[in-house]
């Protein structure tokens, strides 16, 4: 069906108060980003909905992509016509049609809401005549169900034409992205920090990518990986800033000088430390990170407290109390799963210790930390930071296929 509009309800932003322009301007704005390209569109954020004029787009593609912006409780395509009955009941005849296999029963129901008052019918009038005209149209297939339609076609008598649609479909949900601030993300090529990623961008997080590799330790292919997940995360909020981090000259000096059990330990406070030094330079206001309680050594509570003592910033753990089952439904959802199970080599695994201590005393950390040159691996490592930008939709793994067909 070729429809006119997408109408978009908001979500949880519609009940935060004077801060809601705000809200629903950034919205206006992330749609905007995620319909790039699709240039007849007009996106117009008003304050008790969003519109979306498609002027000729791919009703599909609109909703694909919107299906992804956060902030949006749900969306309805919609047809729009004349301020005339008989064009009402051409429209709701040709969505129901669309509904209807031949000859299948269904009941239905006719909702009508009227902005404009000066129309020759109200609502009660509207979904009567309506009803009436559908019963006729396909006699013998519908019967009205006030109460547990399996139809529904909402009518919405607006000052600039009538609106017509029979599909609510449920939106992302959350914030929209940019409204609670910027963090940076610790992101590995894992299961678990992409879905972090998500989530924190689902509460409205504008993140910035920061990834540690250590060549030649970690491969070329390595960093394609994190690179296409954060390519992947990004249709959800639009670009993203990949900030890559090299962490070989620390990893390597720790374990030269450091006792084994602790070279976890201290290569994570060198990690958090970095990030919140990045942090502080770009004006984010916390660190995140995919770590889950529990689930290996460096994420139990006592390690928590080991690592996290170099760092005055918020460390957020948005999947903290998930199981990993749980995380890897929510990889699956958001299609990173696939990408973060392909063969890698992370900078952790290659100087994992195969003990690392569950429980290390911190003041025996800051003890060994102290025999290393903490200030000038610090200030070497962040003087070879890359940024790079990354845009929904772009490859990496492709343009390294050769690479990573050795890997598959
Ligand atoms: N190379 C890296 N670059 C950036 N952050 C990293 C890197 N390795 C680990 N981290 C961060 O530390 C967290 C814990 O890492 P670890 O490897 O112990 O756990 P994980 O549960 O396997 O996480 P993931 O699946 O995200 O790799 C990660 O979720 C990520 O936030």
């Amino acid at each position: 069906m070729k429809y006119d509009e997408i109408m978009v309800r908001y979500g949880e932003l519609s009940t935060k108060g004077r801060n809601k322009k705000t809200f629903t301007d950034r919205l206006g704005e992330n749609v905007r980003r995620a319909l790039h390209g699709i240039d007849q569109v007009k996106v117009h954020a008003r304050p008790d909905r969003l519109h979306i004029i498609l002027n000729g787009a791919d009703s599909d593609l609109v909703m694909e992509r919107l299906a992804k912006v956060f902030g949006i409780q749900s969306f309805s395509p919609s047809l729009k016509v004349t301020k005339d009955f008989a064009a009402v009941a051409q429209a709701a005849i040709a969505m129901m049609n669309e509904q209807l296999s031949d000859g299948e029963k269904k009941t239905f129901k006719v909702e009508t809401k009227r902005q404009d008052h000066q129309f020759e019918l109200d609502t009660f009038q509207m979904n009567r005549q309506l009803g009436g005209a559908l019963l006729k149209a396909f006699d013998g297939q519908l019967t009205v169900d006030v109460h547990h339609p399996d139809i529904t076609i909402w009518v919405d008598v607006r000052l600039n034409g009538i609106f017509l649609t029979s599909e609510i479909i449920p939106g992302a949900g959350g914030l929209p992205v940019g409204t609670a601030g910027k963090g940076m993300m610790m992101l590995s090529g894992g299961i678990d920090s992409p879905v972090a990623a998500y989530l924190a961008m689902k509460r409205g997080v504008s993140l910035e990518m920061v990834h540690f590799y250590s060549p030649p330790y970690t491969s070329e292919q390595a960093l394609a990986k994190s690179k296409q997940l954060t390519a992947k995360l990004a249709q959800y909020s639009g670009q993203i800033k990949f900030i890559q981090v090299p962490f070989t000259e620390i990893q390597e000096t720790v374990k030269e000088q450091s006792p084994e059990g602790f070279l976890m330990t201290i290569q994570r406070r060198f990690m958090l430390r970095l990030a919140t030094a990045i942090a502080k330079q770009r004006h984010g206001l916390a660190v995140f990170n995919g770590e889950s309680l529990g689930q290996v050594a460096s994420q139990t509570m006592n390690s928590m407290v080991a690592i996290n003592d170099v760092t005055s910033f918020p460390v957020l753990r948005p999947v903290l109390s998930y199981d990993k089952t749980e995380i890897i439904k929510i990889a699956e959802q958001i299609d990173t799963y696939d990408l973060s199970i392909l063969p890698y080599e992370d900078c952790c695994t290659v100087f994992t210790p195969p003990s690392p201590k569950t429980k290390p005393n911190l003041e025996k950390t800051r003890y060994y930390e102290q025999q290393l040159d903490v200030d000038g691996l610090m200030e070497r490592a962040l003087a070879g930071i890359k940024i790079t930008e990354i845009h929904p939709g772009d490859d990496f793994l492709n343009a390294n296929q050769d690479v990573f067909a050795e890997l598959l």
